[in-house]
């Protein structure tokens, strides 16, 4: 049911590593393909990703496979999920026979023990993030006015955005999951400055609404502040940033991206920062 399983990394395997080595290992591509859901694995925090794009008919989140003992059982028998439209037109989501139409940006929090959850809405366009969980909460829809807004950077440094915090605690519980969007403001370009880094999360970055969907590009930085590298990012890719490695980025446009993180705990600001001139 994967179409990929992402491995988990040390930050010495950053070294002498090849661009196509770098992006084997922490970049998530084609996520979309029209009336399919595809799903990537990840030993990050053993996220699961995923990409849904509507055609005409309903898609459903399939069932687990693996191994034979749960083959059958619903995919949230054991995990958490979270949902954002990331499309230009509405879609649906049904879990267990409940409606929630989620406009453009609208986010949806599917808890634990959730067993049919139903995908439709031609055209329409869903990014998947999914974390095991020990506890059920509260299926929930949120809209970008239920998010808590934090407006950062200047349009002087080109880092002008707002961080549109969805799924976590206080704003919507989860048993581990957190998640967010962030906008950049027209004329601003650079991401999560200052950078840093959180020991004890992962977090993947899904990039889209670039400006122009087939030309323009996001140079995300990854690695140690001592030894970054980068990845040069498409609309609607994602990449994983390992709990030793910085994720900022910088697009050819303005774009948006949404963040998602799990791990030891959910306090967003366990973040040690790094001073833009302590990277190397
Ligand atoms: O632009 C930003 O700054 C962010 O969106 C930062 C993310 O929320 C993040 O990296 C949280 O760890």
């Amino acid at each position: 049911m994967y179409r990929r399983t992402y491995y988990a990394t040390h930050p010495d395997m950053m070294e002498c590593v090849s661009n196509q080595g770098l992006r084997d290992r922490y970049l998530i591509s084609e996520l979309f393909g029209p009336g399919e859901c595809r799903l990537a694995y990840t030993h990050a925090e053993r996220f699961v990703i995923g990409g849904l794009a509507i055609d005409t008919a309903p898609v459903p989140l399939p069932d687990q496979t693996e191994p034979i003992s749960v083959a059958g059982r619903p995919f949230l028998e054991r995990r958490e999920l979270g949902i954002f439209n990331v499309s230009a037109v509405g879609g649906i989501v049904s879990v267990d026979g409940e409606r929630f139409v989620l406009a453009p940006k609208d986010c949806l929090y599917v808890g634990m023990g959730a067993r049919e959850v139903l995908f439709s809405g031609e055209g329409a366009r869903f990014y998947l993030a999914s974390t095991p969980a020990h506890r059920r909460c509260e299926t929930r829809k949120l809209g970008i006015a239920d998010a808590r807004a934090m407006v950062r950077g200047s349009a002087e440094a080109s880092s002008a955005r707002r961080i549109h915090q969805f799924i976590l605690p206080g704003i919507c519980d989860s048993a581990q999951l957190a998640m967010g969007l962030t906008i950049l403001e027209p004329g601003s370009v650079w991401n999560t400055t200052p950078p840093h880094i959180h020991e004890r999360r992962s977090e993947i970055y899904f990039y889209f609404d670039l400006n122009d969907a087939e030309r323009d590009r996001v140079f995300h930085y990854m690695g140690q502040g001592e030894a970054t590298r980068h990845l040069v990012m498409r609309n609607e890719e994602a990449v994983i940033s390992p709990p030793w490695s910085i994720h900022m980025g910088a697009g050819t446009s303005a774009y948006a991206f949404i963040w998602a993180m799990a791990g030891e705990n959910q306090d967003y600001e366990d973040m040690n920062l790094l001073d833009i001139c302590q990277l190397v």
